[in-house]
């Protein structure tokens, strides 16, 4: 049975609406073949060139183009490769890595992470902040909460506080983060590489559910975001109304602008239109990554900032 095929006959309502996106074979045998396994090597342990050095006697590394810590590696479990017991290198999705890389957080800044379990991306801030300023990493989810924390120990991560707050809570601290990222819980439909039951399980009314969480999730991280500071927004799903439909919401509640994304990724093109709804050219300028572009989980990326000047 074709890929096609097995998507269409698990969920039919799935097939009816995502082939209106796209309709290659390559798109559906994409979207259900598993993942590559990937890793970030953890410089906040030991610096990047040794590890590479270390695990290339054993494994095939290839780097990702677009995150100088990123690999492709040939291994089938990390848990029994030593470096990821001792935290030095962290398994993570290659095109979930490409939000921090956008976001830029510096040494000494303030961040907020406001849906961050289980903390792949949390990491990956202190990393390039060198454990220096200070991150929020926030996840209402207790259990979730709890394996952030055990992660950012593991990974010697020492500049973040953790909450567990509904992200809208975030909006009374206004004009106060440097930089925010909302890695938005969403339909997870990227995620269907890794666990087959995010297609079975897939419904619309899932999809619009996290549609009216996400818009009001992304007011808040904008309220709390400085002037001149940098907001990423980003899911691991391809629904328009998830993406483009939410950050152009933002757009036309608020003065948020988009800037481009140069990345060496390749893209599928912006959802400018959908079920009637136009959204703002200013969407081209966000990254859409279906699963076939790269041979990763789905992905889509935008960089927000808020007009007025950096202190
Ligand atoms: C895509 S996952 C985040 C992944 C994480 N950023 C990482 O890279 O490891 C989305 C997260 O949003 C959290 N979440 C759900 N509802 C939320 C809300 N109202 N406010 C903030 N976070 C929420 C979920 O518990 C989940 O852990």
């Amino acid at each position: 049975m074709s890929a096609r095929e097995m998507v269409r006959e698990t969920n039919p309502k799935f097939y009816e609406r995502y082939s209106k996106l796209e309709d290659t074979d390559e798109f559906w045998e994409f979207l259900v073949k598993p993942l590559r396994q990937s890793i970030r090597v953890n410089t906040l342990k030991a610096p990047l060139d040794v590890v590479v050095e270390r695990l290339s006697e054993e494994f095939e590394l290839e780097p990702i183009p677009w995150v100088r810590e990123g690999f492709f590696i040939n291994v089938d479990n990390l848990a029994k490769v030593p470096e990821h017991g001792l935290g030095l290198i962290f398994g993570q999705e290659a095109s979930s890595m490409i939000p921090p890389v956008v976001l830029e957080p510096k040494p000494g800044e303030l961040v907020l992470d406001m849906a961050a379990a289980p903390g792949s991306k949390t990491g990956q801030i202190a990393q390039y902040m060198e454990n220096r300023g200070c991150i929020i990493a926030n996840d209402p989810k207790i259990s979730r909460a709890n394996v952030l924390i055990a992660n950012l120990n593991k990974m010697g991560v020492l500049n973040t506080r953790v909450t567990t707050k509904d992200g809208a809570y975030f909006a009374r601290f206004e004009n106060t983060f440097d930089r925010v990222l909302l890695d938005a819980p969403c339909s997870s439909i990227g995620m269907i590489r890794k666990r087959l039951r995010f297609l079975e399980e897939w419904r619309l009314r899932g999809v619009i559910k996290y549609m009216n969480i996400q818009k009001r999730l992304i007011l808040a991280a904008y309220r709390a975001l400085k002037p001149g500071g940098t907001l990423v927004y980003s899911t691991c799903t391809i629904d328009p109304v998830e993406n483009e439909e939410v950050v152009d919401y933002l757009l036309r509640k608020t003065d948020a602008m988009l800037e481009p994304i140069k990345l060496p990724v390749k893209t599928s093109e912006p959802v400018l239109e959908w079920e009637g709804r136009v959204y703002s050219e200013e969407l081209k300028k966000a990254l859409r990554i279906h699963p076939n572009d790269n041979d990763t989980e789905a992905f889509f990326i935008a960089k927000i900032v808020k007009p007025g000047d950096v202190e």
